[in-house]
């Protein structure tokens, strides 16, 4: 991303006040650190997260999202995702819809699988331009490794608060099975004729386990639960967003929250900017169940036996994570889009009836 001045983001726009989560005092087993973890992750299940030490690796990869998105469309276009369900590639502005009379979506992106990047030079998935060829060894590939890494230290403190026997949502993401985990650059020009409550990229939960953001500008938006206000997160220099997917209330029965959110223009004097942001989603190995872990954690068995989650929503039949993210991104696609039911193919557990515990 071009080091260039970005007008500050608006004083008196309304923000989600998120908890900040010291990850240093995670790694160091701060027991009053991992209090306040928990209640982000059970109450809304987006948080901000300082001393990550990623600030490096994440300016170089908006270097490479940068230099990757400037390409030419028609070489884009040879990497683009496809309408069969995958999520890794380019994604051209429009090819998403945002809602269920298939408005279309704004944003670009291109997604990296992780397990593309660990393999490197051997492809698992699929190619990638050359730029991001060029800067697989030197950025791509320490990112990702960082990005895993905090994760993991995030998902144990987890595992101990559910009951669960250590490793149990860890080995869940063994690194040689193919997973759906992918790093993510996204630019969206500005619209400013657009209406502020217009998105760029649709309501949604994230679909994996884990979701790291780098946000410049604004744009980014969580509706608060219970209630039909949406509002921005603030990006703060050196924090990142934190949010929870799917994998995690469909885990443990609705105990951990994937809340809804939304990309919009960047309010007032930011919404002239280009907007990128860069994400690292951390998701389960494809072949691994996303189903209740009852059998492992007492916690999570009382609370699926006094509300089960989406007992009456077909999306929520068991089915595996690379299953369950393949639906989503296939029915997020204008092409596969055909109506309410196939609008509603495309979503997660946002809709889900589920515990308050
Ligand atoms: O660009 C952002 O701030 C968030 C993007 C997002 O929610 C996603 O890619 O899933
Ligand atoms: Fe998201």
């Amino acid at each position: 991303m071009p080091a260039t001045y970005l007008p500050p983001f608006p004083d008196d726009v309304p923000t989600v006040p998120l908890l900040v989560i010291d990850y240093a005092l995670i790694k160091a087993g701060n027991v009053q650190e991992s209090d306040r973890l928990w209640q982000a992750a059970t109450e809304l299940g987006f948080w901000y997260l300082k001393n990550h030490d990623v600030d490096q690796e994440a300016e170089e990869m908006f270097d490479m999202g940068a230099s990757t998105l400037d390409l030419p469309m028609s070489e884009k276009m040879e990497y683009e995702q496809g309408d069969s369900g995958s999520s890794f590639g380019y994604k051209h502005a429009g090819a998403w819809t945002i809602d269920e009379k298939g408005t279309l979506d704004a944003v670009e992106f291109l997604n990296i699988a992780k397990d593309d990047v660990l393999a490197w030079p051997q492809h698992v998935h699929r190619t990638y331009p050359r730029t991001v060829n060029d800067r697989m060894q030197s950025t791509i590939k320490p990112y990702v490794r960082k990005a895993l890494d905090i994760s993991f230290a995030i998902l144990a403190v987890f595992e101990k608060r559910l009951g669960l026997p250590r490793g149990a949502i860890i080995e869940r993401h063994a690194m040689g099975e193919a997973s759906g985990s992918e790093a993510r650059c996204i630019r969206s020009l500005p619209r400013p004729e657009i209406p502020a409550d217009r998105s760029s990229l649709g309501a949604h939960t994230d679909f994996g386990t884990l979701t790291m953001i780098h946000n410049r500008l604004g744009g980014l938006q969580v509706l608060l639960p219970a209630s039909s206000t949406w509002q921005y997160v603030k990006p703060i220099p050196g924090l990142v967003i934190c949010n929870l997917g799917d994998a995690m209330p469909l885990w443990t029965g609705g105990i951990l929250k994937s809340n809804l959110h939304r990309v919009v223009n960047p309010p007032k004097s930011q919404s002239t900017e280009v907007r990128w942001s860069l994400g690292f989603f951390t998701r389960p190995a494809n072949n691994i169940l996303l189903a209740p872990l009852v059998e492992e954690s007492e916690i999570i068995a009382e609370v699926v036996a006094r509300t089960p989650l989406g007992k009456d929503n077909p999306n929520f039949a068991p089915q595996t994570a690379g299953e369950w993210s393949a639906r989503r991104v296939k029915y997020m696609r204008r092409k596969n889009q055909k109506g309410p039911q196939t609008w509603l193919a495309s979503r997660g557990t946002e809709h889900a009836e589920g515990s308050t515990a």
